[in-house]
């Protein structure tokens, strides 16, 4: 097997005297679709920062690709192929669907013709080709999250790090949405997603990294993980974790 698509390795931040992110290494293959979970606090959205270099962390390294790229600003790791989305979605409100995206496609596409077509082709991959003349204020949030999903593949990612896309949304939003996730990793973009929506861990995630307090407490399938003592204690609750195993084994 070639090297992973993402290596980082003993990476740790700190913000003053509380230690966000401990001593964590994980590697993510080419072609995957895994998660990142745990509870509120854990240190989820810092390392996805460190990833994407949003943070510098105060040790350890990120290797992206083959190069290491600790420390390298986002909008570089972006043009190499490695974009993230923010938990809060920030559309330019007054611009329609198609301008929001076709500012992410800019990143690779100088003319406005293409710029804008490229941007329907994304917007018909996340469900939103009816809806490319609409301000972006006047989405649902639903329709937001997608949105923010188009704007970041707008860039052309090789690795999607996806921030709670589901979050707020509620189930049969969620149902409509998972499809769309499995379909970007499905067109060939590794995908690593941070979410608590645990019916969408359980149903599109092949490998699941659990932190806890800013370290990896545990790593796995998830149904590994959701049988695991630790992450059941720190995370899910016996009940939460019961009632997930119990539906994963209808669904086997
Ligand atoms: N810029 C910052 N300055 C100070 N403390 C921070 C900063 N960013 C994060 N923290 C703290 O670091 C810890 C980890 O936060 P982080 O947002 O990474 O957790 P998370 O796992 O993403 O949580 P959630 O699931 O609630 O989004 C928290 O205690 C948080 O308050």
């Amino acid at each position: 097997m070639g090297e992973p698509l993402l290596a980082i390795a003993g990476l740790s931040r700190s913000f003053g005297g509380l230690k966000a992110v401990q001593d964590v290494s994980l590697s993510v293959r080419e072609g995957s679709l895994s998660a990142l979970i745990g509870p509120n606090g854990a240190g989820k959205t810092t390392l996805f920062a460190l990833m994407s270099g949003f943070l510098k962390p105060d040790a350890g390294t990120v290797r992206f690709a083959g190069e290491d790229i600790t420390g390298r600003e986002p909008h570089r790791n972006a043009a190499m192929g490695m974009t993230r989305t923010f938990q809060i979605v920030k559309p330019f409100a007054a611009q329609t669907v198609r301008e929001n995206i076709a500012v992410g496609v800019h990143l690779h596409v100088r003319g406005r013709a293409a710029a804008l077509q490229r941007a329907e082709e994304v917007a018909t991959q996340v469900g939103l080709g009816a809806q490319l003349d609409k301000a972006a204020s006047d989405l649902t949030v639903a329709g937001r999250k997608r949105l923010e999903l188009a704007r970041a593949l707008a860039t052309r990612p090789r690795l999607l790090l996806l921030d709670e896309v589901l979050a707020g949304l509620n189930p049969q939003e969620i149902a409509e949405m998972m499809p769309v996730v499995r379909g970007i990793a499905g067109s060939g973009v590794t995908v690593l997603m941070i979410e608590h929506v645990m019916q969408a861990v359980m149903n599109l995630a092949e490998h699941v990294w659990v932190l806890a307090q800013g370290r990896l407490i545990a790593e796995g399938s998830p149904a590994e993980v959701t049988s695991n003592d630790k992450v059941v204690e720190a995370y899910l609750g016996h009940g939460t974790a019961a009632r997930l195993r119990k539906a994963a084994g209808a669904n086997a």
